[in-house]
């Protein structure tokens, strides 16, 4: 049984169409070494993802030294390959998160992102007295930037099934490396009890905004700008798995986001929309490797990436990338390929 192979090169399945999944099919497709295919239960626009606000910046994620890796490689990655296309949905915006007490400690994530400074005085709205700022972070225009990982996959050779996996023996009777890109999915797939929901409601409103601005001290507050609309968030309910909005978060929202961009309590707020979506949150992401059927099988975990998925994508896509190509020489084919041909007796 030879290691799935067609025009030479082998063939991978993803299990799942969120921001992680595409992107980590992007990043093994643009080697010209895989063939890729995607199953998944949930396809854009109907994933967490599409949900999400979204800004780059580092929160609900762990563990903290590699999510400021990732974080930073991903930014890195969005200015080389994506910030310049407009079909991307995204825009460099300042980021500012700010905060009602002193703050003396740095974000752990500073060391690896060179663009980390404090924030200015004429930064923080009235009742803030400290603050960072990252003045070329970017916002992603959600469900635009989907579509345009969606389309870039495809465009790479890629392909994408809407299919649902109850086990994972189904992926193993046509693959022997699948990457596990499932969020939540792997609480079900994987029997993972480590990775639980946690609720987001944002509100999707007309008006527009300058910068992205985020209190995360004591509650959550932020709104973030994006091309056509801007976003008001948001909640945090762990183990919460309601994804229906309701009218008590929605006003409790906005009554924080006043305090943070006082125009929005001044100007009549016109929303066009109100989203939940659950985070799939863990203590730390999981990537790493995983064989099954005797050393036969190679599974590549990357799920948990809580309230970061974007923020650290294309640093997860490249580690797990990574990852997969040092387990693959340790399947039980490739394995038995090594050994030395026993020596003919004559
Ligand atoms: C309100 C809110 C705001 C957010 N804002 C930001 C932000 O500003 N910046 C940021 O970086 N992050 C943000 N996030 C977090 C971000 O949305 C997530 O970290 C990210 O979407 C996770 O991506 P994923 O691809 O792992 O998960 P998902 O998007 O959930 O994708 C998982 C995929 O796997 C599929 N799947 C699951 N199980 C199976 C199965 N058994 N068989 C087949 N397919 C399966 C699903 O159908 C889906 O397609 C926010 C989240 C929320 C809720
Ligand atoms: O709500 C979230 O998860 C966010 O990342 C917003 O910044």
């Amino acid at each position: 049984m030879s290691l799935n192979k067609v025009n030479s090169k082998t063939d991978i399945l993803i299990i799942g169409c969120g921001c992680i999944g595409l992107s980590t099919g992007i990043v093994l497709l643009k080697t010209g070494k895989y063939n890729v295919q995607i199953w998944s239960r949930d396809l854009p626009p109907n994933t967490t993802s599409n949900k999400a606000a979204a800004l780059w910046y580092p929160f609900l994620c762990n563990p903290p030294d590699l999510v400021g890796k990732w974080s930073a490689e991903t930014m890195q990655y969005f200015k080389d390959h994506i910030i310049g296309d407009p079909k991307s949905g995204t825009l460099i915006k300042k980021v500012n998160e700010i905060f009602r007490r002193e703050h003396k400690e740095d974000p752990e994530w500073r060391p690896y992102v060179q663009s980390f400074r404090r924030a200015r005085k004429d930064e923080l709205p009235e009742g803030y007295v400290d603050g960072f700022a990252v003045d070329d972070g970017f916002v992603m225009d959600t469900d635009m930037y989907m579509d345009y990982l969606v389309q870039t996959f495809k465009s790479l050779g890629g392909s994408i099934e809407q299919r649902e996996v109850e086990d994972i023996r189904e992926a193993f009777v046509h693959y022997d490396t699948v990457i596990n890109c499932t969020g939540l999915g792997s609480r079900e797939l994987f029997k993972d009890k480590l990775i639980y929901p946690s609720r987001g409601q944002i509100i999707v409103i007309k008006n527009s905004s300058e910068r992205s601005i985020m209190d995360e001290e004591d509650h959550i507050a932020y709104v973030i700008p994006r091309i056509s609309n801007t976003v008001l968030g948001g909640t945090n309910q762990e183990h919460d798995y309601n994804t229906e909005p309701t009218k008590q978060d929605t006003e409790e929202i906005l009554k924080r986001v006043a305090m943070i961009s006082p125009r929005f309590a001044k100007n009549r707020i016109e929303i066009q929309d109100v989203k939940v979506g659950l985070r799939p949150s863990r203590h730390e992401i999981r990537l790493e490797n995983e064989f099954f059927e005797g050393g036969s099988k190679l599974v590549v975990h990357n799920y948990g990436h809580g309230g970061s998925g974007f923020t650290v994508s294309w640093g997860c896509a490249l580690e797990a990338l990574r990852v997969m190509e040092a387990g693959i020489p340790n399947l039980l084919f490739y394995k038995k390929q090594q050994q030395p041909k026993p020596q003919s007796k004559l």
